[in-house]
């Protein structure tokens, strides 16, 4: 790194206030932030910290209230004309082609029809979707979507890629997939912007790919922290060097340092403290019964099925399923290899068990894979009481996903741990509870 490299975007002092019903809500108080030719800063924060409304500022959809945007040296006065942006939503038009939508992006700018089709052909092949040109949204899977949404960005040719949690409507393969492919992208210079400011609430996608990342405190919104991320690309997740940048990052947003990692832990991993706990990492959403039906669906079809099928025969959109196929796999119950999906060792035991030692087994499993679960039980293990209310881990969630999905998370990390008999919950007390608490039974009987 240089520091000679050119500032392409320039956020100074920027303060943003909202009219509210009581009257103003300031989100973004005093940021300064520039992006430099060639960087990928990741823009990181609790959910309503301004990482949104920053991205806005910055691709010159809203004013700042005071300070200001320059890109090359020149104040904004409305959009930035060197930034495309790519949403959570894909945004597409679900009555125009991959082609047509892609073309979108180049009508705007006023380029003419010939040039338009053959940039916009050339931008659906860079992003892997050579073949799908004539398609409707509709008959894409969302990672495909998604790549429509990035094509659509990168066919501007834009000096920086505004991205704004491109990945958070995925499933965790697909998104895992198609962040791995934009790294690789990036790196071996198929695409033609590098420069690029993704918002995000995940630590780990942050620092597998930003070169600085970039944290905003919340109430107002400002600057909380920087930080180099100077680990060569791809990066190993798993390495301690990784390991150790994701722990500073948590320790700056909660506030607390991190603690360093023990080495080896037994649980399956689990480590003390902050987001060495791994409940960063989303449980699909998915009920224990509709696990346990795909798990058997795949034993009674001889152990492996296409995907497609498999949605057939229960009646989902295959998006439906995707949630299902990710909790089996997390699980190690079934795992998806091209098209199909194919039942494990394990899988199979489950599915030829006994209710009871289906629960067991299920117990050892969501120990060992579900981050949340191993938390809720190692919690109720560390009191006294055997009980613990569920206030304090869902603040904790909240950092990392918005409060439906903080809500989301607990009740499924509730549903596992009351099948495997791991602990109850009390709805009315919204206490959790080991199964040896007096009241717990009770739980169970109701
Ligand atoms: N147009 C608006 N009018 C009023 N308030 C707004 C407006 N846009 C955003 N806000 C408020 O600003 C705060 C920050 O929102 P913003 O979407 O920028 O946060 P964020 O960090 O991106 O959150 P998330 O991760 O949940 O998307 C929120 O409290 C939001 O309600």
């Amino acid at each position: 790194m240089t520091t000679t490299t050119a500032t392409l975007i320039d956020v100074r002092d920027v303060t943003k206030s909202f009219a509210t019903d009581g009257g103003e809500k300031t989100v973004l108080s005093g940021v300064s932030l520039s992006i430099r030719q060639g960087e990928i800063v990741a823009l990181l924060g609790r959910s309503g910290s301004g990482k949104s409304t920053l991205l806005r500022c910055i691709a010159g959809l809203i004013a700042p209230t005071s300070g200001s945007v320059s890109f090359k040296g020149d104040v904004l006065n409305g959009a930035n004309p060197g930034t495309a942006l790519v949403f959570q939503s894909f945004a597409l038009l679900p009555w125009l082609t991959v082609l047509e939508n892609v073309e979108l992006g180049l009508e705007a700018k006023g380029v003419r029809a010939e040039v338009r089709r053959e940039r916009a052909l050339r931008a659906i092949d860079q992003i892997g979707l050579d073949g799908f040109e004539s398609a409707y949204p509709k008959e894409l899977s969302g990672g495909m979507r998604q790549r429509v949404g990035f094509a659509r960005a990168l066919v501007v040719e834009p000096d920086v890629l505004l991205m704004d949690e491109p990945f958070s409507a995925l499933d965790v393969l697909t998104s895992e997939n198609l962040r791995g492919e934009l790294v690789r992208m990036w790196g071996d210079g198929t695409l033609p912007t590098r420069t690029a400011l993704i918002v995000t609430h995940n630590i780990e996608e942050a620092i597998q790919l930003a070169d600085r990342v970039v944290v905003l405190d919340s109430n107002p919104g400002r600057i909380k922290a920087e930080l180099a991320v100077g680990l060569p690309q791809p990066r190993d997740r798993r390495s301690p060097e990784f390991e150790a940048l994701v722990d500073e990052v948590y320790g700056i947003l909660t506030g607390q340092p991190a603690e360093p990692r023990a080495t080896a832990v037994e649980g399956g991993g689990a480590r003390p403290g902050g987001v060495a706990d791994g409940i960063d990492l989303p449980l699909p959403a998915v009920s224990t019964g509709e696990l346990g039906g795909l798990v058997e669906l795949l034993a009674e079809r001889g152990g492996q099925d296409g995907l497609a099928e498999i949605a057939d025969e229960l009646r989902y959109e295959i998006d439906d399923l995707l949630p299902i196929v990710d909790a089996a796999q997390l699980l190690k119950l079934a795992r998806p290899q091209g098209t199909e999906l194919r039942i494990t060792e394990q899988g199979r035991r489950y599915a030829a068990a006994d209710q009871l030692r289906a629960k067991e087994q299920f117990a050892t499993l969501a120990m060992e894979a579900a981050p949340l679960v191993r938390r809720i039980v190692r919690d109720l293990r560390h009191t006294g009481t055997g009980a613990i209310g569920t206030d304090e881990i869902l603040a904790e969630l909240r950092i990392f996903y918005g409060t439906d999905d903080a809500q989301r998370q607990l009740d499924t990390a509730i549903d596992w741990g009351r099948y495997g008999e791991l602990f109850e919950f009390d709805a009315d007390s919204g206490r959790l509870l080991l199964p040896t608490h007096p009241d717990a039974e009770q739980q169970r009987i109701a």
